[in-house]
């Protein structure tokens, strides 16, 4: 609630007494009629005159203008915000203030009245009279109509467009909360970009095996992340709860907003998976594979022949699209699993070590695919073992160890002053002891 400023009354005897009163000179007018309209909050409130016709006396009564906020040296965008929530806030004032600012509005109306009286001019009207008898007086607009009769009467004519100067008066207090609030915003950081994968808790055990053990875990949309780790840190198990494959112990998984856990399908329809272990429909040719992937992913026969075309001969596949992927080897394979992750061209890929096994001729057009795929607005999320090339490619890196991330954060701040393999190694324990193979150096022949 909005208090208004107390205004101080005129004495009546100054006006009646022959005291310091002097009658205004200005001609009045005909009031114009009042026109209805519909508040901001609702209720039924007339629309003010163009301009209040009010005495000098009666404008003269009410208090000056409380200091404008320009006054304090802030930016004038945010004065004019400042101002425009500040003529909200005082429509919302309460009854009383309502009430009260009616009861300066009558003060100045009986100064008009006696003045009328004194020059016994019948046909003049006070117009302020005639607003204060409207039964809407109390609605929130009223407020406003008594603030504008306060206006000096050297005002300029009414715009369409109030000026800074023509705003209504409101409560300093008011006002000051007003620009704090406005400067707090305009100082507040950006809104943080958009996460693609978001983690939280995110734990699996099996049986008495706690593969990964309650991790946190934010992938920024249009990022290249890295997942790294020792055999068994429990990688391809973060992967696969993240793609849907196997469901977590506890904890929850965002995929681009959406919560994977109780809207599975949803989620699915934003990933592309290449999962770890090679297992696929193996039976079908590869151009068959890649088609299912397509209309499985709810693209056209058409568009999923289409693509198919233009994904074989990304991978160097056309010449073995006719054949059965069990007879592909382990690269070929992988690169037919990933051009149907790549299909119907998903917000976000999970890969599990896309390079593995795969020639260097093959793993720079993967490379080279990915990265314009991550310049578009995709996101990837990887596995690998390649230190190297997850520092080369990835902007974000996860080193997860025994099933906890021990490190997190850009390559620069993963790595400080070393570089990515030797921090791996610092926070993977280092290399293992190789005391007791000196069997090995006797050999048996
Ligand atoms: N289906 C399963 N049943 C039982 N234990 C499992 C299963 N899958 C994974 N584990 C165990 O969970 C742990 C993490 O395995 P995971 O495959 O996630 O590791 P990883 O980091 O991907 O390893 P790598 O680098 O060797 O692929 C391991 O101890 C593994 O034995």
């Amino acid at each position: 609630m909005t208090a208004v400023p107390e205004r101080p009354h005129e004495p009546r005897s100054d006006v009646s007494g022959g005291g310091p009163y002097q009658r205004p000179v200005k001609p009045r007018k005909p009031r114009p009629p009042r026109a209805s309209a519909t508040t901001k909050n609702g209720g039924t409130a007339h629309a003010l005159p163009p301009k209040p016709t009010i005495s000098a006396a009666a404008a003269a009564a009410l208090p000056p203008r409380p200091p404008l906020p320009g006054e304090v040296d802030e930016k004038r965008d945010v004065v004019d915000r400042a101002a425009e929530s500040a003529a909200l806030k005082a429509e919302e004032v309460s009854m009383e203030d309502a009430a009260e600012a009616v009861a300066q509005e009558d003060a100045a109306e009986a100064v008009a009245e006696e003045a009328a009286a004194e020059d016994a001019v019948a046909h003049e009207s006070v117009d302020v009279a005639d607003r204060t008898a409207a039964p809407d007086v109390t609605e929130p607009e009223a407020v406003v109509s008594a603030s504008v009769a306060a206006e000096p009467a050297d005002r300029e004519p009414e715009a369409a467009e109030p000026s800074i100067d023509q705003l209504d008066p409101v409560s300093p207090a008011v006002m000051a909360e007003v620009i704090e609030q406005l400067v707090e915003d305009a100082e507040a950081p950006a809104s943080a970009a958009p996460q693609a994968v978001v983690v939280s808790g995110l734990t699996k055990a099996f049986g008495q095996t706690t593969a990964v053990a309650g991790i946190d875990l934010s992938i920024p949309a249009g990022s290249f992340y890295g997942l790294v780790g020792p055999n068994g840190a429990g990688k391809t198990t973060t992967l696969s709860m993240i793609a849907g494959l196997i469901r977590p112990t506890s904890g929850s998984v965002r995929i681009d907003g959406v919560d994977a856990i109780a809207h599975p399908q949803q989620a699915k329809r934003r990933l592309g998976v290449l999962p770890d272990r090679l297992r696929t429909f193996d039976r079908l040719t590869g151009r068959q594979l890649l088609y299912y992937c397509g209309v499985l992913r709810e693209l056209s026969p058409a568009v999923a022949e289409s693509r198919t075309a233009d994904l074989a001969r990304a991978f160097d596949l056309t010449d073995a699209l006719s054949r059965p992927v069990s007879d592909y080897s382990a690269g070929m394979t992988k690169k037919i699993l990933l051009a149907g992750a790549l299909i119907h061209s998903p917000r976000v890929l999970v890969l599990d070590e896309p390079f593995e096994s795969v020639d260097p001729v093959s793993s720079a057009v993967i490379l080279d695919i990915l990265e314009t795929y991550v310049a578009h607005g995709g996101t990837v999320l990887l596995s690998s073992h390649g230190m190297q090339l997850v520092e080369r490619v990835c902007s974000r890196v996860a080193i997860l160890v025994a099933g906890n991330v021990l490190a997190e954060g850009t390559i620069a701040e993963v790595r400080g002053e070393s570089t990515l393999e030797e921090r791996f190694l610092q926070l993977a324990g280092g290399l293992s002891d190789v005391e007791g193979l000196e069997w090995l150096h006797t050999f048996s022949d």
